[in-house]
């Protein structure tokens, strides 16, 4: 039986996406460094990360599948089948975990019927355990398999599963606005720059902002509005910060960015 004192993870492909799930995964003590094996392209590179993490790094991913009991694919969306294919005959029951972007449980099937798969939608926010997976309810895991990758990815955040019709804008507003976050982050630190405020003072005050503001949204259940007018005090100045995005087109520009994704996504773009 698996558990996480014991289980091998391999990773095919160790770039932004995996590498976050990994140092999640050790950050959290859930899985020791020792337990990770990971292969990727360019070798040299994959050694440098490898000895950076504490991991071991696998020449091939024959190497990784043979090794590991748990195997997260962490290859582009449109490598996906090049890069498992060549491995149909090893995957026998083994769990894979697809990190690919809109890559959903009939493809893997269709890649790799033999082994236990499910497709999922994370974000980077992982690597510091505040982040989300989003996982396709449609699986071919065992429900003591779908039990073991609930409870592991759990030590990462939040574990939500989903029906097919919501993993895609479901990852979108999770996978993809860590980097609108991060625009509004430099964005913000711009302007306190401007008004006098050193790099690492700003950046620290933003990122404590962000996180509580998020923490308190989860605490309390509050509506996003009801945050937004506690802040904003009769005659006061935020309403003036408020007022001035709104004349730019601020909510609007988000939606928008979002409707652009799903565009791109189902072909429209
Ligand atoms: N980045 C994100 O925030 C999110 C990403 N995802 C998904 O995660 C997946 C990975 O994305 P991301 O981490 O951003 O991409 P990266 O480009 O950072 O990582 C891709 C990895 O794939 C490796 N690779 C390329 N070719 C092969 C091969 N033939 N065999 C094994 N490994 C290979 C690369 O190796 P090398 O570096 O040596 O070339 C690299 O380690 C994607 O499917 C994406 O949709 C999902 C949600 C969020
Ligand atoms: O930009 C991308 O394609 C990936 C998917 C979600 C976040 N990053």
């Amino acid at each position: 039986m698996l558990n996480t004192n014991t289980a091998k993870i391999g990773f095919i492909g160790y770039g932004n996406m995996a590498g976050a799930t990994a140092r999640g995964l050790m950050l959290s003590g859930a899985i020791k460094p020792e337990q990770i094996y990971a292969c990727a392209n360019d070798y040299d590179k994959l050694c440098r990360k490898a000895a950076a993490d504490g991991i071991h790094p696998c020449k091939t991913s024959f190497e990784v599948v043979e090794t590991c009991d748990v195997i997260f694919i962490g290859v582009k969306p449109y490598m996906v089948e090049g890069v498992m294919s060549p491995l149909k005959d090893v995957l026998h029951g083994k769990i894979i975990i697809s990190l690919a972007a809109n890559t959903y449980d009939d493809v893997l099937e269709e890649i790799m019927p033999s082994a236990h798969h499910v497709a999922t939608a994370p974000n980077t926010p992982v690597s510091a355990c505040e982040g989300i997976f989003i996982c396709e309810e449609e699986n071919t895991l065992t429900e003591e398999e779908k039990a073991f990758v609930h409870e592991l990815l759990e030590n990462l955040g939040l574990v939500l599963w989903m029906d097919r019709d919501h993993m895609g804008i479901g990852g979108v507003i999770a996978g993809c606005t860590p980097a609108f976050v991060a625009m509004f982050m430099e964005a913000l630190g711009d302007a306190g720059c401007k008004h006098g405020l050193t790099r690492p003072v700003v950046y620290k005050l933003i990122a404590q902002m962000l996180a509580g503001t998020g923490k308190m949204a989860l605490k309390s259940g509050d509506h996003p509005g009801q945050m937004k007018d506690a802040v904003c005090s009769p005659a006061g100045t935020t309403i003036v910060g408020v007022s001035t995005l709104e004349k730019n087109g601020f909510r609007f520009a988000v939606i928008d960015a979002i409707d652009q994704i799903q565009n791109k996504i189902h072909g429209k773009a």
